[in-house]
C-alpha cells in the first residue's frame, strides 16, 4: 500500500437518480401530474429571463406552446435557452439553478424555480427527458441536444444552428405506458389550464390533430380585466370564486397589496364550517398556480373564506405545495389579515344587511374569535346573537332595555328561569354555550353604560314578590310538610307570588349548588377516611336547592290547604318532580323514583275518590 492511498484519495458521492426520483415522488410531489407544472415553470422562468435580456420586446411577444398527441408530451418556449455549456451546468448538475444567487435562502426574486430539482419530475411519467435548446445569450452558439435518463446517464451534441433556427427551448418527454393516465392529450389540456390559466404570457395547447392551438390561457386574471361598472366586477369576481371553489360566495373581498404585487380574492364560505377549521387557499406565483392548499397565507382566525391569489414575491417551498415562511409571508399574512377585518369592519359600519347574513352563517366561529380578539370584539360584540329573555337578539338591543343584563352559567339554568324572570322584569342572557358567557361578561368594555352579572338564584328570589302574613301563616302547616317531604334532596320550600301564574312552581338549583350538594353527601358518607376528610376540607355551607311554590296557581292554592297529610306529601312531591322536569337537567336516580311513585299515589287518589 503506498503512502497516497493509505492517506486516503478524495472520492466524489454516486447518486443513485433512481431512488432519488422515487424519493421525489413519494415525499416531495403530491401527484405525477407536477412534471407538466416544473415545465411549465421553467418555461416561464425562461420567458422571465428573455424580458430581462431584451426589455424593449413588447410583452407577449414570447410564448409557450404544449403539445401532446397520445405518444409524446412537448413544452416548448421562446425563453432565454441554453448553451452546451449551461446544459453541463445546469440540466444535467441535480440540485444546481441558474435561478439562485449564492445561498439556498436567497432565491432571485423574479424566477419561480430555485432548488435545481424540478427538472427530475419528469421522470415520474417518463424514463428520458429530451431536450432541444438554443440560447438567446449566446446567439451564435449552436443549438444543443441533451438527453438525460433515468438510470442517471445522459449525453449532449451540439446541433447546427438550423435543428433550432430560434432561441429558445423544447422539452420533449415519451411517455411510459403507465403515465397514460398524466400524458393523453386531454389531461396535458385540463392540466395545462389548472396550472397555467393565470399565466401572463401567451401560452397554447395543440393536440396533434391539425388546426391551430387552442390558448390556455386567453383572458387576464378577473380582477386585471377592466369592467363597465363596479357592480359588473363584483358579480364577475364571485363568478370566478364560484368557478374556482364550487360555492357561491357570501361575498367576494378584493385583495391587493401592492408592495408584494398580490392581487386576488377571497371568497366568504356560506355555510357555516368549525372554527379553527383552516382551508387551504390557491395560491398562484406569477401567474403559475403552485398551491390549492396553502393555509399559510392567513391567520387561523380568517377560516370564513377562501383565497386564490397571485402574487409576485412569495416563495414556494421545493414541493411547491406550500410557501416558504419568510419576513414576506408573514407581512403579508398580516396584511391579508387587516384586509378582512376591514371588510368586516365596512359591513359593521355600512351595509347591516350583509353583515347579518355573515353573521347568521359564522356567529360561531365569530364568537371563538372574539374571545381571542378584543378588535374583533370591539367590532362584533354587539351585533352577534344571544339567547335571552327577550328572544334571540344581538346584546346592543338587549342592552337598551336592560341596563344591567344577567347571565345565567348553564343552558338549564336558563331554561328554569327564563319565563319567570322574565315576567318580573329581569333580562336574562343564556350564558351556557360555549363562549357566551365569557362574552356577555366583556360587554361592559364596549357599553360602559351597561353591567353585566351572573345570575343566582338569590338574585332571582329577591325579585319575586313575598306573600302576606295570613297567607304565610295558613300555608304553615303544608309548607312545613312539604319541606319534610324534600328535605332527602336538600330542597328548601317557600310560597311567593310570580308570573306567569299558569306556573305552580320552580325549582332553582344551581349547578353548583348541586355539585357542593354531591359533595357533602360524599363527605358525609366517607366519614373519617382520608378521601373523606378532604371532601370534608372542601365542603362549605352547601347551598340548597329552592322549591317556590307560586300562590297566583289555582293549584298551589288549593294544595296549601290540603289537610290529609298523606297527600300533602304526595301533592308536594309532584310538584317538585314536575318543577324539576321542567328545568330539562338530567334527573336523578331518586328523583325518577319520586316522580313515578307520587304519579301513582295521585293516581290511586283520584280512583278511591271516584269510587
Ligand atoms: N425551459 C428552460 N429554458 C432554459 N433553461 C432551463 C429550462 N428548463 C430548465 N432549465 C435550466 O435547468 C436548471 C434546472 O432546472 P430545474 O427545473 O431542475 O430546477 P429550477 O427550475 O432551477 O429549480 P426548481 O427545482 O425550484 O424548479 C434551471 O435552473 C435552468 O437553468
Amino acid at each position: 500500500m503506498t503512502l497516497r492511498e493509505n492517506a486516503g484519495a478524495d472520492r466524489t458521492f454516486q447518486v443513485d437518480l433512481r431512488g432519488l426520483v422515487d424519493l421525489l415522488s413519494h415525499h416531495l410531489y403530491s401527484s405525477p401530474r407536477v412534471y407538466l407544472r416544473e415545465l411549465m415553470q421553467n418555461a416561464v422562468d425562461a420567458l422571465t429571463a428573455r424580458h430581462g435580456l431584451e426589455p424593449a420586446a413588447p410583452a407577449g411577444s414570447f410564448g409557450i406552446r404544449l403539445y401532446a398527441d397520445g405518444s409524446v408530451v412537448r413544452v416548448e418556449d421562446d425563453g432565454v435557452g441554453l448553451t452546451e455549456a449551461d446544459v453541463h451546468t445546469f440540466l444535467a448538475t441535480i440540485g444546481r439553478s441558474s435561478k439562485r444567487a449564492e445561498k439556498i435562502a436567497e432565491q432571485r426574486g423574479d424566477f419561480i424555480g430555485q432548488f435545481g430539482i424540478g427538472l427530475l419530475s419528469c421522470f415520474l411519467v417518463a424514463d428520458e427527458i429530451h431536450v432541444l435548446s438554443r440560447s438567446a445569450r449566446t446567439p451564435d452558439a449552436p443549438a444543443v441536444e441533451w438527453r438525460g435518463r433515468g438510470d442517471g446517464s445522459y449525453t449532449v451534441r451540439a446541433l447546427p444552428a438550423s435543428a433550432r433556427p430560434r432561441p429558445g427551448t423544447t422539452v420533449t418527454l415519451t411517455p411510459r405506458a403507465d403515465a397514460g393516465e398524466w400524458t393523453r392529450p386531454a389531461q396535458v389540456h385540463a392540466l395545462a389550464r389548472h396550472f397555467g390559466s393565470l399565466l401572463r404570457h401567451p401560452v397554447t395547447f395543440d393536440d396533434g390533430t391539425g388546426g391551430p392551438g387552442a390558448p390556455v390561457n386567453p383572458e387576464a386574471a378577473p380582477w386585471a380585466r377592466t369592467y363597465p361598472t363596479p357592480g359588473a366586477r363584483s358579480r364577475a369576481l364571485a363568478a370566478y370564486g364560484e368557478e374556482v371553489f364550487g360555492f357561491t360566495p357570501l361575498d367576494t373581498i378584493e385583495l391587493d397589496l401592492p408592495a408584494v404585487g398580490l392581487k386576488g380574492i377571497a371568497c366568504v364560505l356560506p355555510e357555516a364550517v368549525p372554527a379553527g377549521r383552516r382551508h387551504g387557499h390557491r395560491v398562484h406565483v406569477k401567474g403559475m398556480l403552485l398551491s390549492e392548499q396553502a393555509e399559510e397565507i392567513l391567520p387561523e382566525w380568517a377560516f370564513f373564506v377562501r383565497c386564490v391569489v397571485d402574487a409576485e414575491s412569495l416563495r414556494p417551498t421545493a414541493s411547491r405545495e406550500s410557501l416558504y415562511e419568510d419576513d414576506t409571508l408573514a407581512a403579508v399574512r398580516d396584511a391579508l389579515a387587516e384586509k378582512l377585518r376591514a371588510w368586516i369592519a365596512r359591513a359593521a359600519a355600512s351595509d347591516p344587511d350583509l353583515l347579518h347574513r355573515f353573521l347568521q352563517v359564522h356567529h360561531l366561529a365569530v364568537k371563538s374569535l372574539a374571545v381571542h380578539d378584543d378588535e374583533i370584539l370591539r367590532m362584533l360584540l354587539p351585533w352577534l346573537p344571544f339567547e335571552t329573555t327577550d328572544g334571540h337578539t344581538t346584546l346592543d338591543e338587549f342592552a337598551r332595555t336592560h341596563r344591567t343584563v344577567l347571565v345565567t352559567s348553564s343552558v338549564e339554568e336558563f331554561r328554569q328561569v327564563a319565563a319567570i324572570a322574565s315576567a318580573a322584569g329581569l333580562g336574562v342572557v343564556n350564558g351556557g354555550y360555549t363562549y357566551d358567557r365569557d362574552l356577555v361578561h366583556r360587554l361592559p368594555e364596549i357599553r360602559p353604560e351597561v353591567s353585566v352579572a351572573d345570575l343566582d338564584p338569590a338574585t332571582l328570589t329577591a325579585h319575586l314578590d313575598p306573600v302576606d302574613r295570613e297567607t304565610e301563616l295558613a300555608a304553615a302547616a303544608y309548607l312545613a310538610q312539604a319541606r319534610d317531604a324534600l328535605a332527602v334532596f336538600d330542597c328548601d320550600v317557600a310560597l311567593r307570588t310570580f308570573q306567569p301564574a299558569s306556573a305552580p312552581a320552580l325549582l332553582v338549583d344551581s349547578r353548583e349548588a348541586r355539585h357542593e350538594r354531591t359533595r357533602s353527601r360524599l363527605a358525609r358518607e366517607q366519614e373519617g377516611g382520608l378521601w373523606g376528610d378532604i371532601l370534608g376540607a372542601l365542603r362549605q355551607e352547601a347551598p340548597r336547592a329552592q322549591l317556590i311554590l307560586n300562590q297566583l296557581n289555582p293549584l298551589v292554592r288549593t294544595a296549601v290547604a290540603i289537610d290529609e297529610p298523606e297527600l300533602a306529601r304526595t301533592s308536594a312531591e309532584a310538584l317538585y318532580g314536575q318543577a324539576a322536569l321542567l328545568s330539562r337537567r338530567p334527573l336523578r336516580p331518586a328523583e325518577s323514583s319520586l316522580i313515578n311513585r307520587s304519579f301513582l299515589d295521585l293516581l290511586a287518589h283520584a280512583l278511591r275518590k271516584d269510587s
